[in-house]
């Protein structure tokens, strides 16, 4: 499964479903998806069979079929906000709250990333991890270290994952065995980094790197500023936390005094660009989402990291409402799974629980909940815009690459005999009995569905992961 292997030609045959807009969800029961040797869609045939689809495309009767059965494919998953190296700290939270958590979680095992070899088995682990979970697109925070930074990016290259990849800014605030030196170096370190990941991926259609400021507390102004004017200077890409928790707003009121919001703060550093992620969101003002709209910089919704470190509950409904671009985030190790179906569960449940704060407890607030299909736009479609790629990924399109992943559900014996446990059948947690529509068949998938679902992924029309569950 090397990144670099040659393609061919193929026909992705069977069930597939995408979205069209935030709204709109499309299951095509019977699709044929033709993917070209550089990756890219070439056409999406709706409600034929494979010897139609290739009558239909003259030079495609050759091309290799792979067909999905008991399932469907659907769109790689985009990650728009994850810390590799806090991998192994994945379910350890207990009852912290963000800077509590920080100190004693995840300085500690950040700061161990000068070692090589641990960053080598964290990173390929984590990358196999989240590839094994369908996702296609990264955008990974690794640590202050540049050596294990750029190792981080080689492995995404290699493994075939499209990624960002940021090495951590941090020369305050933080504790003195884990902080940048100067201003200059962590400009300087920056740099490097930068620029070795535009060495190894010129063209940056795999990996690319991304500024990254730790996030206000841990950040001077002049350092801020610094690295504003390095993402002009190079256009890369920046990603950065905001108004994650209110004792860090209020941490960020103090530090910075003569600023008029969190967002002040980044915006006076020349930091909010199209191309910049922020990630949480929870408790932004209105005049603070209008100034974001405004540089249009994106925002990765994080609901599994919000709720286990306590941080809020952010209404989505609102920020959608107030024209942001947003994606969701696993924010791994605050969030306790590399998983975005997970985090598409969480958006919803959350979505619930700021639905269920309306003051008449009787009647939700029915507007605040996000549908299934609105999950899945923000995991995939929504996700895409977030890190610049919503022309290439995000769904079955023509002229699109082809980054996706093939689900199977499992099936459950039609006919159970005395001493069966009716479970032969079944492959994965989701049971389907034969009757259920192929909406029906998403929903289950969304709600009750996992890895174990997951049996093949694909990145540009590139074989990344698979569990030997199909014929390749
Ligand atoms: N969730 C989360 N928030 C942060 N704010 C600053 N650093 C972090 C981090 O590592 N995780
Ligand atoms: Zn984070």
């Amino acid at each position: 499964m090397a990144a670099s292997a040659p393609i061919s030609k193929t026909i992705y045959l069977g069930a597939f479903a995408h979205c069209l807009s935030l709204t709109d969800l499309e299951v095509c029961s019977k699709g044929a998806i033709g993917v070209d040797e550089e990756g890219v869609i070439a056409f999406v045939e709706r409600d034929v069979g494979l010897e139609e689809a290739r009558k239909r495309h003259e030079g495609w009767g050759g091309a290799r079929v792979l067909e999905v059965k008991d399932g469907f494919f659907f769109p790689g998953f985009v990650d728009t906000h994850t810390h590799a190296p806090q991998h192994p700290n994945t379910g350890l939270f207990g009852k912290t709250t963000l800077l509590d958590w920080l100190d004693q979680y995840t300085f500690p095992i950040e700061s161990s990333f000068s070692d090589l070899t641990k960053a080598h088995r964290i990173y390929s682990n984590f990358v196999s991890r989240t590839l094994a979970n369908g996702t296609t697109t990264c955008a990974y925070y690794a640590t202050r270290h540049v050596p294990s930074t750029n190792l981080l990016a080689d492995i995404c290259l290699k493994r075939g994952q499209r990624a960002l990849v940021g090495r951590v800014c941090m020369d305050m605030l933080s504790p003195e065995y884990y902080r940048d030196e100067s201003i200059e170096s962590a400009v300087a370190d920056s740099k490097a980094s930068i620029e070795y990941i535009r060495d190894i991926d010129p063209k940056g259609d795999i990996v690319k790197p991304i500024i990254t400021p730790r996030f206000a507390p841990s950040c001077t102004a002049d350092c801020l500023s610094a690295l504003g004017k390095l993402a002009k200077d190079t256009d890369a890409h920046v990603q950065t936390h905001i108004s994650e928790n209110t004792s860090e707003i209020a941490l960020v009121r103090e530090l910075f005094p003569n600023s008029t919001s969190y967002t002040n703060v980044y915006d006076t550093a020349n930091l909010l660009t199209p191309k910049t992620i922020l990630a949480h969101a929870v408790h932004l003002s209105q005049e603070e989402r209008k100034v974001i709209k405004a540089r249009q910089a994106k925002i990765s919704h994080c609901p599994a990291s919000n709720t286990a470190l306590t941080s809020g509950c952010c209404p989505v409904r609102e920020l959608l409402d107030a024209g942001l671009t947003i994606g969701l985030g696993t924010d791994v190790s605050g969030g306790f799974s590399p998983s975005i179906l997970e985090e598409v569960r969480q958006a919803i449940w959350v979505s619930r629980f700021v639905a269920m704060q309306s003051p008449s407890a009787a009647s939700p607030n029915n507007a605040a909940k996000l549908s299934t299909a609105e999950a899945l736009y923000l995991a995939t479609r929504g996700g895409a815009a977030v890190v610049g790629l919503e022309d290439r990924v995000g769904g079955f399109e023509v002229g699109m690459e082809f980054d996706a992943q093939m689900i199977r559900l499992g099936g459950v014996p039609a006919r159970g005999e005395e001493g069966e446990t009716g479970f032969e059948g079944a492959g994965g947690p989701v049971d389907v009995f034969g009757w259920e529509g192929w909406e029906e068949k998403v929903e289950k998938w969304v709600y009750g569905g996992d890895d174990r679902n997951c049996v093949g992924v694909w990145v540009r029309g590139r074989l990344v992961h698979s569990t030997g569950r199909f014929e390749a």
